[in-house]
């Protein structure tokens, strides 16, 4: 439990100058909070012996208004420098995260579901933040107080009434240490509910249209009902040994008071003490029932910090499976793309076979295949999205993973099957590569992708906020915006992934035809269901079950007369049919 106060050691190294300022003000407040029992007790001594002056009554009177003044200023100090400095560990780590998110590969979102990511975020930064802040002050404040309080007793008043006093603590310790493990245990499923819940929600809400389109939501909120029972059920287990602690505590301080009250009402008799010690010795008891309880909430603080950052830890230890490359290839041109996979695989059904070919630099790459034949796959491995492991892709004479992956990167643009807009302006989602870039050339852009016009009858043109807070567009107008994307960077190398599948035939057309005229020198790679959308490319490859089955250009594989003749044929003739339905 105490490693994880080892392993935020740097922080609080980092930090050292504010802590051991609000330490400093914290143990202060601490020993002030001596004084006015003891000036109570003074004054009751006074009376009951008869001989409390005016000026001694004023004078204790002075002490106790000196002593709230001081502790009022202290105890700001060390709220704002204890629990103020826990905010700035909440600030670090969350910044590690969102790092670490954005350095990962596909593979690792795969692995964790984006509530589960949400969940680290924020419910196991702040109990990090909470152990930072409220955890150090109770550590500090609770030692302190319980020592300086105890020595006092011991010293001041009375030690046998003292040992007498503290005679239940050690059977409470054993009992709050039994209980606290009991808490860390369902803490630790209440956290893996949570991260469930979060998921779910995520999902349903991402999913919400589908399901409602497909009429599902009762099924969606049943089970959604039943990720919220078990979470409360989880999140009630922990309550229940939470709320244990406190009583459990205040049954032993009741027997502290009992026996106290028992030997001190001797002592008093006695003359070993007077009334008035009695009643300072009382309160001093009382003020130890906080440090007793602050040992439960620092149990719950430490535990539950300490579960968080196994599972933030664990979160960043996870390494990319794609990395940059010790010694990188310092300068990246456009050249010549090879392709010399044996086999590739996600996980252990192979996905490509033997795909082995050569394309020049300006020449265009159809791949078609029926659907689950490996082309996007084929794809993201040039993107370095998945790196092969049997074979290698080069470019311009280098192995791809000799390059940095954000200079090779920086030579693609890619347009997904599944195109992702942000909620801002079309301008901002095209030019998203480069903020910088004129409007005239995000123009130039939308018009090569033929969305030009379409864009310019929007209510405010290029400025039209897209999204869940804007307009709505067509599956055809996202996917050109998402082109205009890429090929307002003019790219060296232009992956177009089904790019063209919700646009009618003779836009298609139209793009082709700009593609052509402007990607002269450049390398483009284009997927496609429609044939006629890789009709022009230099050279075609026909996949199934990850082979290349059939590779030529259009006139060879119309020739050759296999999938590719069939498939063409029978898509013109579709094709020829619907223009003559119209
Ligand atoms: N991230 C992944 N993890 C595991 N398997 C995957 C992953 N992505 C794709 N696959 C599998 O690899 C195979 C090839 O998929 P891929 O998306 O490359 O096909 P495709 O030819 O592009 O299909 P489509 O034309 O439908 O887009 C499929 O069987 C698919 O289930």
């Amino acid at each position: 439990m105490m490693s994880v106060i080892k392993k935020l050691w740097w922080f609080f190294k980092l930090e050292k100058r504010r802590y051991v300022i609000g330490i400093l003000a914290l143990s202060l407040v601490s020993v002030l909070n001596l004084i006015p029992p003891k000036v109570m007790g003074h004054v009751i001594d006074h009376i009951t012996q008869k001989n409390l002056t005016r000026e001694t009554l004023l004078l204790n009177l002075v002490y106790l208004l000196l002593s709230a003044f001081a502790m009022y200023a202290l105890r700001y100090v060390w709220r704002i420098y204890i629990l103020g400095t826990s905010y700035r560990l909440g600030q670090i780590m969350r910044s590690r995260l969102f790092g670490h998110f954005t350095q990962m590969s596909p593979s690792f979102y795969q692995k964790h579901r984006t509530g589960d990511l949400m969940a680290h975020a924020t419910n196991d930064i702040n109990s990090l933040t909470r152990l930072a802040g409220g955890g150090v002050m109770s550590a500090v404040d609770a030692s302190i107080t319980a020592l300086v309080t105890l020595l006092t007793m011991f010293f001041s008043i009375s030690w046998q009434m003292t040992l007498v006093a503290i005679l239940p603590l050690p059977f409470m310790a054993f009992a709050t240490s039994r209980l606290g493990r009991k808490t860390h245990e369902s803490f630790k499923h209440s956290q893996a509910a949570f991260s469930e819940l979060n998921n779910k929600v995520q999902e349903s809400v991402s999913g919400i249209k589908v399901t409602k389109s497909f009429g599902y939501q009762a099924d969606e909120w049943h089970s959604f009902q039943e990720t919220n029972d078990m979470t409360f059920a989880k999140n009630m287990v922990t309550m229940k040994y939470d709320s244990m602690f406190d009583p459990l505590v205040l049954l032993f301080v009741g027997a502290s008071y009992a026996l106290t009250l028992l030997v001190g009402s001797f002592f008093v008799k006695d003359g070993q003490v007077t009334v008035g010690s009695l009643v300072t010795f009382v309160t001093y008891l009382d003020m130890l029932v906080w440090p007793l309880m602050a040992i439960g909430f620092l149990f719950n603080v430490i535990q539950r910090g300490a579960v968080s950052y196994e599972r933030i830890a664990d979160l960043l230890s996870e390494e990319s499976d794609i990395k940059d490359p010790k010694a990188p290839v310092t300068v990246i041109k456009n050249g010549r793309l090879t392709y010399d996979i044996d086999q590739f695989s996600y996980e252990n059904e192979v996905t490509l076979r033997d795909i082995h070919f050569t394309l020049e630099k300006g020449q265009t790459l159809g791949l078609v295949g029926q659907t689950g034949s490996g082309k996007t796959s084929l794809l993201k491995l040039l993107l370095r999205e998945y790196d092969v492991k049997e074979g290698e892709i080069t470019l311009a004479g280098h192995d791809i993973r000799d390059y940095r992956l954000a200079d090779l990167r920086s030579l693609i643009g890619y347009v997904p099957q599944d195109q992702v807009l942000f909620a801002m302006s079309i301008l901002d989602n095209i030019r998203f590569g480069n903020p910088k870039l004129s409007l005239e050339a995000v123009e130039e852009a939308a018009k090569l992708s033929q969305v030009y016009h379409d864009i310019m009858n929007m209510p405010e043109g290029f400025e039209t906020i897209i999204g869940e807070k804007g307009v709505s567009l067509s599956g055809g107008q996202k996917q050109r915006i998402a082109m205009s994307r890429a090929m307002v960077l003019n790219p060296d190398i232009l992956i177009l992934d089904d790019s063209l599948s919700a646009v009618d035939a003779k836009t298609e057309f139209a793009i082709i035809d700009n593609l052509k005229k402007t990607r002269q020198n450049k390398t483009t790679l284009i997927t496609a269901h429609r044939l006629s959308a890789v009709v022009h490319a230099d050279i075609i490859l026909v996949l199934q079950d990850g082979n290349i089955i059939e590779r030529g250009c259009h006139e060879e594989l119309i020739q050759a007369g296999g999938w590719y003749a069939k498939t063409y044929e029978s898509q013109q003739l579709e094709m020829k049919g619907a223009a003559y339905e119209e």
